[in-house]
């Protein structure tokens, strides 16, 4: 059946008016400003925005981390993120020294199969180059996965050597794939989470005492290095602090082609959540860990500016109860990670937009666009144009709520963002063409959500 959105602002990256939106068969057949169609549903959005849904290019569902698995699975993972307006994700898939990469990306997709209520893709993490895994990638490329992921950091579990990193720079140019670096010395922190353990330090604020922001851009500095160097394309996730933007502004001035990612938690916590009482400071452990809140307007300045250009939520939840309390006594083993992937978008649009730190248009590229346009899927998903899948979200933006685990739609039994008052909330989100929220109610079918297979880097 037709649906017709009638009288909505609609914004995409670049623009702002009214129109409505004419749907069939999962796409956008027609934008126009009076569009009457005989027997089409008609959603009334008046007095609300209408975006195109938001692409989170960052999330960790069901991940095994730190000896325990990420609470949200793509069942409620991607409940939540529809809930929040997002539309599509791009999940990592990890990999195992010495395993075929083809049983990796298998178990990704049993995991999200049959599950998913939005669109998803993968990224594949890249643990060792050897000879093996040159031979697989070309197929990996072939089924639609183009963006590879080193962790600098994370040391004899998930740390790859800078010859990997180098080399994974190299493959990548040559197949078409953009590389993402979680970039943090690793070896650094080793040393310096045994030295304070040493020294009888075990509460989480040495979570983030032990990952100074030195140690996050220094690895910034050496990835982007090493991307001019094997003249290749390298995309930093969640970039928490000014160190780093540094680095990135650094490269790009000198015309390497660097992108890079922050995350809501990063624009609006810091240190002191994690100094909190009765080992609640657990709830905030994450790697890169929270800042000095003067790294909080270098991350707003360099997404004003272009220096940033996205926003990931790095979804990897773990339960307070039963999974962060791994690590009292040891803040080492706190699983690292936390709940983002629901508020990434309205906190963009309250405390970006509302506060005049973004423009709205700036906001949807953001939140939407740009991931959609680096990861390969842009125009089928990221805009709002005839042809496009139909993945939209009308936003009420002049509602208030206070964000709170007990009205969240996470798996999760807590919400970093707990009591946060915010402007702005998803009324109702669609993925091709079909209902997920309707004025706010959960109306998806699990499995609808399909597997993407993205375009190489660069290839529109
Ligand atoms: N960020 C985090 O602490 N956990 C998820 C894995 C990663 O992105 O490093
Ligand atoms: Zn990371
Ligand atoms: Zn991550």
């Amino acid at each position: 059946m037709k649906k017709v959105i009638k009288n909505g602002t609609i914004v995409t990256a670049t623009d702002t008016y009214k129109g409505d939106i004419l749907i069939e068969n999962g796409k956008i057949l027609m934008i126009g400003r009076q569009i009457e169609v005989d027997g089409a549903e008609e959603i009334d959005a008046s007095g609300k925005y209408v975006f195109p849904g938001g692409v989170d290019p960052h999330t960790h569902l069901e991940m095994p981390f730190g000896g325990t698995v990420s609470r949200d699975d793509f069942e409620t993972g991607t409940i939540a993120a529809a809930f929040g307006g997002t539309t599509t994700v791009i999940d990592f898939c990890l990999t195992n020294k010495g395993e075929p990469i083809a049983n990796a990306i298998q178990t990704w997709h049993d995991k999200s199969k049959d599950k998913a209520v939005i669109d998803y893709g993968f990224h594949l993490m890249i643990g060792e180059i050897n000879e093996d895994v040159l031979n697989e990638l070309p197929t990996v490329i072939e089924e639609g996965i183009t963006s590879f992921k080193v962790f600098m950091a994370y040391k004899n579990v998930l740390q790859a050597d800078d010859e990997t990193l180098f080399r994974t720079l190299v493959t990548a140019k040559e197949l078409g794939a953009l590389v993402m670096v979680h970039a943090e010395n690793g070896d650094v922190i080793d040393y310096l989470t045994k030295k304070a353990l040493a020294e009888g330090h075990t509460d989480p604020v040495y979570h983030a005492l032990t990952r100074p922001p030195e140690v996050e851009g220094e690895a910034t500095g050496r990835a982007a290095q090493l991307t001019g160097l094997a003249n290749s394309q390298l995309y930093v996730v969640h970039v928490s602090c000014a160190d780093a933007v540094e680095k990135i502004a650094e490269a790009r001035n000198k015309g390497i082609d660097i992108w890079g990612e922050t995350c809501p938690q990063y624009l609006v916590l810091d240190i002191s959540d994690l100094e909190k009482p009765d080992f609640e400071g657990a709830k905030y452990v994450w790697s890169p860990p929270l800042r000095e809140k003067h790294h909080q307007e270098a991350l707003w300045g360099a997404l004003k500016n272009g220096q940033l250009q996205t926003l990931g939520s790095d979804q990897c939840s773990f339960d307070f109860k039963g999974q962060k309390d791994l690590g009292k006594g040891n803040f080492t083993k706190i699983p690292n990670g936390g709940p983002m992937i629901e508020d990434r978008v309205s906190i963009l649009f309250s405390e970006g937009v509302k506060k005049g730190r973004i423009t709205l248009n700036q906001f949807v590229d953001i939140m939407s666009t740009k991931n959609a346009k680096l990861f390969g899927l842009f125009p089928q998903k990221g805009t709002i144009a005839v042809g496009s899948d139909a993945d939209i979200v009308i936003f009420d933006p002049h509602v208030k709520r206070i964000i709170s685990a007990e009205t969240h739609h996470m798996a999760v039994d807590y919400n970093a963002f707990e009591g946060m008052e915010i402007t702005g909330e998803p009324v109702t989100v669609m993925s091709k063409g079909e209902f997920v929220i309707k004025n706010k109610q959960f109306v998806g079918k699990l499995g609808t959500g399909k597997y993407l297979k993205r375009a190489k880097y660069g290839e529109l």
